[in-house]
């Protein structure tokens, strides 16, 4: 054996026993050794990893050695480490770009929130869209609740424990027949109710629940009616003034309708279209146009997936808020944007932060996501870190971006005398966007 030979063996029986003294000695006299490969192209640093010996990897980390390395099987130290289940020494030696931006990122680990527009107390059964005979009993059931829409606004009254809440209207039968046989009537059928479902299995005493979207006049609809009960003005913010359970409902509701009223006739040939599967369903009457080929994808209500993230800064202790010019005064809130065709959901976040602020995003993560049906869109909430703090804003859509800390978020959470922002309100995605990494952090 040469003596170049015989160095690298102590050197690597060094690294295998974990004597972090012996390596160090070996390297400030010999820095070579330190990526050198013995018998079946094994490093110092695999052999810690495969021995669970922490400190004396952190030696040859800190010396700089090669991370990427393999031995004749192609495993990295990483791979032996995670192989002979040493996962603090693998996380040690994850060396992916971004690694200690990615620490940044709050914990997924987290429920589904309820909140606004999420809750589902109808069971779709999608298997009964089609079943006509069924749909008709229901329709004439006394217990069916019908929920009114006119111009995708639906038929409230105010709420009777806070004014600033409203309810449903939910009609009857009998209130309804007329719309029922209207041609100027749209139904939906939007499933039965769960809670009733569970009490009782039996098919008839399922309360199911229909919506109805007329194009009559509201005000004569509105005669001899509950004289409290009103067509809802403006979608933002009069929908955030619903319940829980009613919003969720709404959430469907009003998205299929609004994809009705904009897809009258067929999007590929410009046919008519007749309404199928209890409202959730236009098929193109023409024979042979192409939309009733391959996938029926048009003949569906669209969904818009939109990203909406909160971008942490780099060091951890501040995130960047955006304004539009049409927020109330004083509020900030994520920014968001429609994900685009072939795109994903991480390159959306980092070309939608780019776009409008300026500021390069690298690694995302997903938290949880939201319906916001005005009109359709899908609300895909992801925390981000900047790679670059720089903001630019593009002035069409943002009108001022700016990085908050930990503490003025906390302030405007709390509505604080010293908040320096209006938060936006706890009904949307980017509140619990905020309050999520708050909480996270809150103890560092
Ligand atoms: N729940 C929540 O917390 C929040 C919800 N939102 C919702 O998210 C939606 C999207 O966010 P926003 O920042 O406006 O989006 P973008 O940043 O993508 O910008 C809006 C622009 O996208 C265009 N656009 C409209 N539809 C699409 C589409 N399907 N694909 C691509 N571009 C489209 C619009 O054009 P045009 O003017 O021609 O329509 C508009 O110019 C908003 O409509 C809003 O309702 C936003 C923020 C918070
Ligand atoms: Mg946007
Ligand atoms: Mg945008
Ligand atoms: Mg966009
Ligand atoms: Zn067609």
């Amino acid at each position: 054996m040469s003596v170049r030979d015989e160095l690298l063996q102590r050197f690597l029986d060094a690294a295998s026993r974990g004597d972090e003294e012996a390596l160090s000695l070996m390297l400030s006299q010999s820095r070579e050794l330190l990526d050198q490969r013995g018998e079946q192209g094994w490093s110092a640093l695999m052999l810690t990893a495969r021995n669970g010996h922490y400190d004396a990897a952190r030696v040859l980390l800190s010396n700089g050695c090669d991370t990427s390395v393999t031995n004749r099987s192609g495993q990295t130290a990483r791979d032996v480490a995670l192989f002979w289940g040493h996962r603090h020494i693998a996380r040690l030696l994850t060396s992916s770009p971004g690694h200690h931006l990615r620490q940044l990122l709050p914990s997924t680990d987290t429920e589904e929130p309820d909140i606004h527009f999420n809750r589902e107390i109808l069971d779709r059964m999608s298997d009964r869209r089609s079943d006509g005979e069924w749909l008709a009993s229901r329709r004439a059931s006394p217990e069916t609740v019908f929920l009114l829409f006119h111009a995708l606004s639906p038929l409230v009254r105010s709420g009777a424990e806070r004014e600033e809440q409203i309810k449903l209207c939910k009609l009857r039968s009998a209130a309804v027949q007329e719309l029922l046989t209207s041609s100027r009537t749209l139904e939906v059928f939007l499933g039965v109710d769960k809670q009733q479902q569970q009490q009782d299995d039996d098919d008839d005493g399922m309360v199911a629940w229909f919506a109805l979207s007329t194009e009559d006049d509201p005000t004569q609809l509105l005669k001899d009616k509950d004289p409290s009960s009103f067509f809802l003005q403006e979608a933002m913010p009069g929908l955030l003034r619903l319940s829980d359970d009613d919003a969720g409902v709404v959430a469907q509701a009003r998205s299929v309708l609004a994809w009705h009223s904009r897809y009258r006739f067929c999007p590929t040939c410009g046919g008519d279209t007749k309404v199928e599967e209890a409202g959730y369903k236009r098929t193109c009457l023409r024979a042979g146009c192409r939309s009733l080929q391959g996938v029926h994808n048009t003949c569906y209500p669209r969904v818009d997936p939109v990203v909406i993230m909160l971008v942490l800064h780099p060091d951890g202790k501040q995130c960047m808020l955006g304004r539009k010019k049409i927020f109330p005064p004083g509020m900030f809130s994520c920014l968001a944007g429609f994900v685009e065709p072939g795109e994903t959901l991480e390159a959306a976040v980092r070309r939608e932060v780019q776009e409008e602020s300026g500021v390069q995003v690298g690694p995302v993560q997903y938290l949880s996501s939201q319906a916001w049906p005005m009109p359709s869109c899908l609300m895909i909430g992801c925390h981000c870190v900047a790679v670059t703090t720089d903001i630019k804003v593009d002035q069409n859509e943002i009108e001022e971006a700016r990085w908050f800390t930990r503490q003025q978020v906390m302030d405007a959470l709390v509505k604080d005398k010293r908040a320096v922002f209006i938060m936006p309100p706890r009904q949307a995605i980017a509140h619990y966007l905020l309050k999520h990494w708050i909480g996270c952090n809150a103890n560092l």
